[in-house]
């Protein structure tokens, strides 16, 4: 057995993106983390997801996006406390990187499987941050769903944000959280 690859999988915690500190990966260290993240089980090897990574004055500038996108979608106009808030959304962490899902219509390779596999690049380049002493953590929030972000960020109609990952040194331990109880969700087929 890989002890310290079992202990890492099994310590593993996701840190809240406003405890995510600069400085963020090295372009070395990034492509590292999408290279090692992108390399998933992929049926029909169609890599059906790609990156957009957030990184410097791009997560200000997208945070525009974000305001605008608020005040165009939400039924009562926003606060500027609230649009404050959107345009400082991927200030939180000093990298951000957006895993599309960009599904290949194929035969033999159904939609399901393509967006189960950006799931797993979502998580596999998470590990690869972590196991390189980053913190990270995969969230979506309203803005994957919105059409102006969606559209501002280029997104075709076959593609959709799989989640945003957000990256940074982490400032502290997160505590433990409660996890399900295995054998609940364990049932053994035995006809
Ligand atoms: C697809 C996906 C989207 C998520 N989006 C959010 C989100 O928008 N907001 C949030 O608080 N947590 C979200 N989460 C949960 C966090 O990623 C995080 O895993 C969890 O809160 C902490 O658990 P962990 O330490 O086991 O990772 C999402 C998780 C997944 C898989």
């Amino acid at each position: 057995m890989n002890t310290p690859i079992f202990e890492f999988l099994a310590a593993r915690r996701s840190v809240k993106p406003d405890r995510l500190a600069a400085p963020g990966p090295t372009p070395e260290q990034l492509r590292q983390i999408l290279t090692v993240g992108a390399r998933v089980p992929d049926h029909k090897k169609l890599a059906p997801w790609r990156f957009i990574v957030f990184e410097g004055d791009a997560r200000k500038s997208v945070g525009e996006v974000f305001a605008k996108a608020c005040q165009a979608e939400e039924s009562q106009p926003p606060s500027h406390v609230r649009l404050d808030m959107e345009r400082e959304r991927f200030l939180r962490a000093p990298l951000v990187v957006a895993v599309v899902s960009s599904l290949k219509p194929r035969p033999g390779a159904p939609e399901w499987e393509q967006i189960l596999s950006a799931a797993a690049v979502c998580y596999n380049t998470c590990l690869a941050a972590n196991a390189l002493g980053f913190g990270t953590t995969w969230l979506t929030e309203w803005i994957a769903y919105s059409k102006t972000v969606r559209e501002a960020l280029g997104l075709k109609e076959s593609e959709r944000i799989a989640g945003f990952l957000y990256i940074g040194q982490p400032m502290e331990k997160p505590e433990e959280r409660e996890r399900p109880v295995i054998e609940n969700l364990i049932t053994e087929w035995t006809a």
